[in-house]
Order: C-alpha cells, then structure tokens, then sequence
C-alpha cells in the first residue's frame, strides 16, 4: 500500500517507520529542523528492545503524497483543518485518511473537508517522544484500534486493519470506534492537562496526595460528562483502569507537557475545551477542569 504520513512528528514517525519496515511504500512530510535531519540521517527509532533506523521518503511537499491510497493523520489537533484542507484537492479520490490523533472532535471535522466516507479513526495506543530531531524514543506497549465512522465504511476499516496487522502492528478492529477514543480521552484527560500545567511526570502525579487527588476529580468529572452523554460506561472499571495503566508510563512526558516544553501550542481545545463544553452543554459540573483549561488556554495564549 501507497501510505501518506501527514505530520511525521512522534507519532506518524513511529507508525510511519513500522510500516515501511512491513513493506509499505510510505512517504513522511515533515517540515523546519525535523524535516533537514530526516533527509540528512533517515528516521531512527529507539525502542525498548532496538534502535532501528529508516531511509524512505522524506518531504515537505504535500503533492508528494498525493498517489497515497492510504494517509496516517498525524498532526496535533491544533493543525487538523490546515492540514486537511491542504491534503483535500491533491488526494486521490478513493484514498483514505485515518486519525491516530488524541480526542473525539477530529473525527467530524475531517469528514466535513474529505466526505463521510473516507475517514477512519484509531485509537492510539502507544508512548513516544521526539528528544531530538529524527530521533523517536519509545516506551510501552503499541497498538491501534481501528473502527469506521459510519457503517457503510466497516469493510474498508476491516481491510485496513488487516493490511496494518500484516505489517507486524498489534491492530484490532472496532465496531465502536467513538466509544474507545471517548475512553483513550478519559485516560488523556485526567493525566495530560495536568501533566503540562504543573511540568510533570506521570510518576510525580500518582506519587503525590494532592496531584493524585486533583487528577482523580478531574476523572470524575470527565466520566459524569461521557455518562451525560449516553455513552455507557462502568464508571468503577474505567477509573480503576485509567490509574492502574498509568502505573505502566510513569516515566512518560504526556504529548502535552512535551509540547509546553517545546513552546509549542498544546492541544487545549481538542481535549479540555471539548469535554468543559460537553459539561456545560449537559448540566454537569466539572470545576476542576474547567479551572485547568483556563490555565492552560492562558499559557497557549502567552506562547503565541
Ligand atoms: N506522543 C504520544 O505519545 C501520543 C500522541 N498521541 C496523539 O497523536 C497526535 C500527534 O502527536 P505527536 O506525534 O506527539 O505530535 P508531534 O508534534 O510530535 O507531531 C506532529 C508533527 O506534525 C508536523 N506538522 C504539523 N503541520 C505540518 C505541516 N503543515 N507540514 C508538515 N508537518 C507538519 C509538526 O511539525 P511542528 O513540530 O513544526 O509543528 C510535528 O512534527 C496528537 O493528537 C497526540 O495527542 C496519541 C497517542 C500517543
Ligand atoms: C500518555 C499517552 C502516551 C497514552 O497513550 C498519550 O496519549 C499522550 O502522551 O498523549
């Protein structure tokens, strides 16, 4: 399969690089210092068990995806319409586009720019840093869970998970995609706005009383706003899972503290911003977030 990698940062590196070492023909477009190191040293990534470093196709032109039957949708959410629209008139008809991206709001707006039809999503599960430039550190289990949008997409959500399998990937289908990027957001929700406001570990969070404290009102909140929603969930279940799998990334910088560590703008909207204004649009009271995302929208802000 022809594969588009639109925003080669941590994560489409990473996923980029496991297909092209499964056989697919993939292009990555990076851009700024990412972009000059791959070209001059190739993608390396430094997994738990193996440093592997990768050739490929490394560009900052977009028409060079433009015969990919496949895109890996891999930009922070803040660069999601950008990217989509500039991707839209040079793709192929039939290519699809999947979001690996954290939270549910990406979904809707790549369909309103690419059609229904040829949009997939997955949930991402995986824990990867860009230390340096063309170096992908990773930690952790990987795997992706892929579903369709709407049910008359489910033969092409099937096929793509068996071509991502094949290629060495732990890959699952879903027949309810939403609903387990709604848990994935759970579990971002309670770590990764905190992680960046207070420039913390996941360690340090579960570590200390009142962190532990704040991060497990924050996860209440968000799972009163999903029941809201009608989506059900055993509460219990899902909190006790959200702290138990956190014990597995202690070491790990959430992509938001990363993010605010680099300067650059962290994903507020698609992750605090949506779930405040589910909140509020349903009648829940979620004050302990709501607080977090007026900090961190004023951080945004000061950076710009
Ligand atoms: N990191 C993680 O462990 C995980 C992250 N996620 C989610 O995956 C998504 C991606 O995260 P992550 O990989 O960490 O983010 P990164 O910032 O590392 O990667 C995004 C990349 O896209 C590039 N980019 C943006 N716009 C363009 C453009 N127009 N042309 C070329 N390149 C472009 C960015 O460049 P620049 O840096 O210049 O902006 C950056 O290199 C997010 O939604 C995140 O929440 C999900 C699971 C785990
Ligand atoms: C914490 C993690 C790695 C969970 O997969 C994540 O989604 C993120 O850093 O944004």
């Amino acid at each position: 399969m022809k594969i588009g990698v639109a925003g080669a940062g941590a994560v489409g590196s990473f996923f980029g690089a496991l297909l092209h070492q499964g056989g697919h023909d993939v292009t990555f477009l990076a851009r700024g210092e990412q972009l000059e190191v791959l070209n001059q040293q190739g993608l390396v990534i430094q997994g738990e068990s193996e440093n592997i470093r990768i050739g490929g196709e490394f560009t900052g032109d977009p028409y060079e995806l433009a015969q990919s039957d496949l895109i890996l949708f891999c930009v922070k959410s803040n660069d999601t319409e950008q990217m989509a629209k500039q991707l839209h008139p040079i793709l192929k008809e039939d290519a699809l586009v999947i979001t690996l991206q954290n939270g549910v709001d990406n979904e809707g707006k790549l369909q309103e720019i690419f059609g229904a039809n040829r949009v997939l999503s997955a949930a991402t599960y995986v824990q990867v840093s860009m230390k340096v430039p063309g170096q992908v550190y990773q930690r952790g289990r990987v795997k992706l869970v892929i579903g369709e949008l709407i049910p008359r997409a489910s033969r092409k959500a099937k096929k793509i998970t068996e071509e991502i399998r094949s290629a060495g990937i732990d890959t699952q289908y879903s027949g309810n995609i939403l609903e387990r990027k709604w848990q994935k957001l759970l579990w971002n929700i309670t770590f990764n706005p905190l992680s960046a406001t207070i420039e913390a570990k996941l360690g340090e969070i579960l570590d200390s009383a009142p962190l532990r404290k704040t991060a497990e009102n924050i996860c209440r909140e968000a799972l009163a706003t999903v029941a809201a929603t009608g989506i059900t969930i055993d509460q219990e279940k899902a909190f006790s899972t959200i702290f138990s799998n956190a014990e597995l990334a202690r070491s790990h910088r959430t992509s938001m503290l990363q993010d605010r560590q680099r300067g650059k703008k962290m994903e507020v909207e698609s992750m605090c911003g949506y779930v405040v204004r589910k909140a509020r649009e349903l009648g829940v009271p979620a004050p302990t977030l709501e607080t977090i995302y007026y900090l961190l929208t004023f951080m945004n802000e000061r950076n710009q």
